[in-house]
């Protein structure tokens, strides 16, 4: 069980249902163009169905969350936490609305026997969107809206003793999580907007061997970057996304488009739906 880095082929995968989306609030600057009263949940929710459809078509097992009408952002799934080889890191969510979550995640993952080696508590805070692998023993963590210095500094707590190397990366706060500006397809190639990572980041990165696809800051608003890595040089990406998905095809990588729209305007794509639960 669990993932030990962001680009292995991707097996088991957490979803969670979206329920009662238009009763939550806009929570992040990406979301706040859109009325949420007027998102359509049935749109919403057959968007959900055409993910997990992919999923499965794909060989990938699904495990599926339905979370209480409580819980209206917990469709963001990545959220939850941070999965490494050993288990789960829980985080803690900063905005009061998505608080719940952590402990309706809790009883799913114990439910399904996955491992929780630690939990962010207190002050710090810490979402799973801002939650990368850079390579096995290599994680980048953002610092932008959600996850604060107190969040990481027990991150490093939970994961340094297991071997890990943590990296902070402190972005502007209106990009909402680091998956919303970064994200690695292969082991050596990533999608961001360059621009917006920090000088230190970048030079890491450079040290990795990890070489960027860049687009423009437009792109972080309509879900561009935020891709899921399946393993074996596929992705899933948004169909709409073409310029983003053309310059992953000609790195040689395989797209796999899904027609999603309306989840989009609570602030999240494709890969802050997905809580990946193994990977080899
Ligand atoms: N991993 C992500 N980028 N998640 C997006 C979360 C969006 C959600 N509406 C929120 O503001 O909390």
């Amino acid at each position: 069980m669990g993932v030990n880095s962001g680009t292995g082929e991707l097996k088991q995968v957490l979803l969670s249902q979206p329920t009662n989306v238009q009763k939550g609030e806009q929570l992040n600057e990406i979301a706040k163009k859109w009325e949420i009263s007027t998102i359509d949940e049935a749109l919403v929710k057959q968007e959900f169905y055409r993910l997990q459809t992919l999923y499965t078509g794909l060989g990938i097992d699904v495990e599926i969350a339905t979370p209480a009408e409580t819980m209206p952002h917990a469709v963001f799934a990545r959220d939850l936490g941070g999965c490494v080889k050993e288990g789960v890191i829980l985080g803690n969510f900063a905005r009061e609305i998505r608080k719940s979550e952590t402990e309706f995640f809790h009883s799913v993952l114990e439910t399904l026997a996955i491992p929780i080696i630690g939990e962010i508590t207190g002050a710090g805070t810490f979402e799973g969107g801002d939650f990368a692998f850079l390579n096995e023993h290599t994680i980048a963590v953002g610092l932008l809206d959600r996850t604060n210095q107190e969040g990481y500094r027990q991150l490093q707590e939970i994961l340094e003793p297991l071997g890990y190397r943590l990296h902070a990366v402190p972005m502007n706060p209106d990009y909402l999580h680091l998956d919303m500006c970064f994200n690695l397809v292969t082991p050596d190639i990533a999608i961001a907007y360059s621009k917006g990572l920090p000088a230190p980041f970048l030079e890491l990165l450079d040290e990795l061997g990890i070489t960027l696809i860049e687009g423009p800051e437009s792109e972080v608003f309509t879900h561009g970057y935020n891709v899921q890595s399946l393993g074996n040089r596929q992705v899933i990406s948004l169909a709409q996304n073409t310029t983003i998905n053309e310059k992953m095809r000609q790195k040689g990588l395989t797209v796999h488009e899904v027609a999603i729209t309306e989840t989009l305007k609570l602030g999240g794509g494709v890969h802050c739906m997905t809580f990946p639960l193994q990977r080899l």
